[in-house]
């Protein structure tokens, strides 16, 4: 088992949003979140990934086993495609660039600044950067936005890929991946009841951040 979550409440800016999330992840594994804008996708991948403390309830993994992606892609835009990942292959010791250029078909643009990608390559080149990782787990916000049909198709197959070496993967994601195989946690039948907000609202700051 890679990741276990038991009885699990997230909040976002002192508010509970969701409650009594349960599920498991396995080695080959693929789990997709879905429910409605502001349920708590988001929150609920940041607290699995350890960036933010559950309210209630348990999340067992390993904090290393994780690879998370998030809406910002996170690239350092002076440096070339291939530049980004040697960088991130250092920080994580994963396995070489040239198959993940090659995955995300990031082969010809691997000389370009990531500043001068288009919305989609620097996707595509934030996505490359999981299979450097070598992590096992990836957990992926909305991983196919600003992709065209053929790039969420070549996401579809490095999930599948990742899935076939004993990887799992769990995404918030509103599209059709194309992976008839994932299983789909609707966290619509988990929204918390409402509830006076915990402490005083967000700053400007968090709200905007
Ligand atoms: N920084 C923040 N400060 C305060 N409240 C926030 C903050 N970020 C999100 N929220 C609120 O927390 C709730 C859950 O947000 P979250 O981003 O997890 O939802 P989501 O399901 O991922 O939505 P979407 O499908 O739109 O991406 C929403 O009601 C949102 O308005």
């Amino acid at each position: 088992m890679l990741v276990r979550v038991h009885d699990l409440a997230v909040s976002r800016g002192g508010r509970r949003a969701i409650e009594g999330v349960g599920f498991t992840l396995s080695a080959g594994e693929a789990l997709i979140l879905r429910g409605p804008n502001g349920i708590g996708k988001t929150t609920l991948l940041r607290t699995v990934a350890g960036l933010q403390p559950p309210t209630q309830g348990r999340i067992e993994a390993d904090p290393d086993a994780i690879a998370y992606a998030a809406h910002a892609d996170g690239l350092k835009g002076a440096l070339s495609v291939a530049e980004n990942l040697r960088f991130w292959r250092a920080v994580f010791g994963g396995p070489p660039v040239e198959p993940a250029l090659a995955a995300m078909n990031l082969i010809a643009l691997a000389e370009r600044p990531a500043a001068m990608l288009s919305a989609g390559q620097k996707r595509r080149l934030g996505l490359a950067r999981l299979l450097v990782t070598g992590r096992p787990v990836w957990v992926l916000d909305e991983p196919t936005v600003s992709l065209d049909a053929g790039s969420v198709a070549l996401f579809a197959g490095a999930v599948r890929a990742h899935l076939a070496a004993q990887g799992a993967a769990l995404i918030a994601t509103h599209i059709d991946l194309g992976l008839p195989e994932a299983r789909v946690l609707d966290l619509g039948a988990h929204k918390a009841a409402a509830t006076a907000p915990a402490r005083a609202p967000a700053s400007f700051d968090e709200v905007f951040g």
